[in-house]
């Protein structure tokens, strides 16, 4: 389950590589925050889609923080709120994220894949997708430096996204690896699961060709 993202994962990805060598324009920037909000605004969404999909109070009760994590629980809290604000201290009114009108094509396909995935496949694959987590932890960190570093025109108090989801992610990961190591047990199970981490890789990756291409 490593092995999958350490070839895969976008932290590979010639558009994150420029982002930590401070080579990213400011429309470049902006593009890559606003189409990335897609993305943040559909976590809950397949998040509720696999939690319908867990068979215990247990297992809810554990799923239905990351719910809470991304949509809070009173109005301006979140991980949402928190996007929108990093995109108002990168020059982008909410209303224009929110408004979705400019989100890329590939942008919407690939987030579709995603959300789709959890909401057709078993909770093994669609538990098993959220495991590039356990590498998201590590390249906030190296985002965060860089956006500090490279990027002084982005306000500091944008960065709170990143920040806070350094810690979520890492318990998010290590708590999907336990289900799925424990889940798991045949051959045929992970290699389902490991193509479905694989599926991932290749929405996030297909994510950032697509801003690549539209912004530089
Ligand atoms: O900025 C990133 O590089 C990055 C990557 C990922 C990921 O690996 O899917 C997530 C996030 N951020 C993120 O912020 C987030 O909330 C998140 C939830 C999930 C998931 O699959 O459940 N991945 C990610």
């Amino acid at each position: 389950m490593r092995a999958v993202p350490e070839r895969r994962y976008h932290h590979l990805h010639s558009f994150n590589l420029r982002m930590h060598a401070g080579e990213l324009s400011k429309d470049e920037l902006r593009g890559w925050i606003l189409n990335r909000f897609h993305y943040q605004r559909h976590i809950p969404i397949k998040d509720a889609l696999t939690l319908a999909k867990l068979e215990t109070p247990e297992l809810r009760r554990s799923w239905i923080r990351r719910i809470h994590d991304h949509d809070g629980t009173r109005p301006g809290e979140g991980g949402i709120e928190r996007w929108l604000r990093l995109g108002e201290a990168a020059g982008l009114p909410r209303e224009q994220l929110l408004s979705g009108q400019d989100v890329l094509p590939a942008v919407r396909l690939a987030v579709e894949g995603y959300v789709n995935l959890c909401r057709l496949g078993t909770p093994l694959e669609a538990v098993a997708a959220s495991l590039t987590e356990l590498f998201a932890p590590d390249l906030m960190r190296r985002r965060i430096d860089a956006f500090e570093r490279h990027y002084p025109w982005i306000d500091q108090d944008g960065l709170t996204y990143f920040r806070m989801r350094v810690p979520q992610g890492a318990r998010d990961g290590e708590e999907a690896l336990e289900l799925v190591l424990s889940w798991a047990t045949g051959r045929a199970d992970q290699e389902r699961a490991v193509a479905a981490l694989a599926y991932k890789c290749d929405v996030l990756w297909s994510l950032l060709d697509a801003v690549e291409r539209a912004y530089r």
